[in-house]
């Protein structure tokens, strides 16, 4: 579980987020959605320690991130930025290779190999492994900065919008693969989504943002109200049921 109490974060003066206080239940999918500058981004950064808050705690299954070693809390957690920064002279495996650092330190062994191996064939990037990240296509090179941090094989992953630049097949395999996962594998996943469908059709639960606050948190049933969609995101929605699944409209 990840417990977070009464987390507040200021950029120059400006609060960011807001005393924010939720509990993240370990398994299955948490899609975390709002509006562009709900403070989404800033709340991943703050659980991954790469944000110090200016009050409040964080614990990731007991870990407090911002006291732990950083080896500790790379076992702990693995997080896909937004824009994550791009070594261009790096190939995919080399890229997808850093994911397995927190285990081998520098020193890989067989297991980091086979690890890189599985990660680059569950996303389709055998067949680029040698290429240099900078000439990869724009979801090429996303797809190879997801199966960085997949490699990095941690009880949490948190994946700022990574959804960006698939195309729909490549954002339904990846969404169905994070579906098995947080099955099979038994891991957790906190993944920021702006396709509210994508949450609708995959996701657990869901933790609605705005304005620095969570507004609400509810299975995803649950919170998934015309009601609910309207004060998050200032616009009214219309629900649609298709097939047992519920299909949000923006109206
Ligand atoms: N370095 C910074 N300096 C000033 N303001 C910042 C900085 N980083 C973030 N902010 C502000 O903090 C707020 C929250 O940003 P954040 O990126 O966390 O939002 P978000 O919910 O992830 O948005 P989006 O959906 O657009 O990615 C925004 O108003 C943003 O402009």
């Amino acid at each position: 579980m990840i417990e977070i109490n009464g987390l507040s974060y200021r950029i120059d003066g400006t609060k960011i987020l807001h005393d924010v206080t939720m509990r993240l239940e370990s398994g299955g999918i948490t899609a975390l959605i709002g509006p562009n500058g709900a403070g989404k981004s800033t709340l991943l950064h703050c659980i991954s320690g790469l944000e110090t808050p200016e009050r409040g705690t964080v614990r990731i299954d007991g870990l407090d991130p911002f006291a732990a070693p950083a080896r500790d809390r790379a076992r702990a957690v693995a997080l896909l930025r937004q824009s994550p920064a791009l070594v261009s002279r790096l190939s995919v495996r080399e890229l997808v290779g850093f994911g397995r650092w927190p285990h081998h330190q520098g020193r890989p062994g067989a297991a980091d190999r086979d690890a890189v191996d599985r990660a680059l064939g569950a996303f389709a990037l055998a067949d680029l492994a040698g290429r240099s990240i900078a000439t990869l296509s724009g979801g090429q090179r996303q797809r190879a900065f997801i199966a960085m941090t997949w490699a990095q094989e941690t009880p949490w992953m948190l994946l700022d919008e990574p959804l960006n630049a698939l195309d729909p097949r490549h954002a339904r395999d990846l969404m169905a693969r994070l579906h098995a996962l947080s099955r099979d594998a038994a891991r957790s996943i906190v993944i920021v989504l702006h396709d509210i469908n994508a949450a609708a059709g995959w996701a657990d639960r869901i933790v609605a943002m705005k304005a620095g606050r969570i507004v609400a948190q509810d299975a995803c049933a649950a919170l998934l109200t015309e009601d609910t969609l309207r004060e998050v995101f200032d616009t009214p929605f219309e629900l649609l049921e298709h097939r047992g699944r519920k299909v949000v409209v923006a109206r």
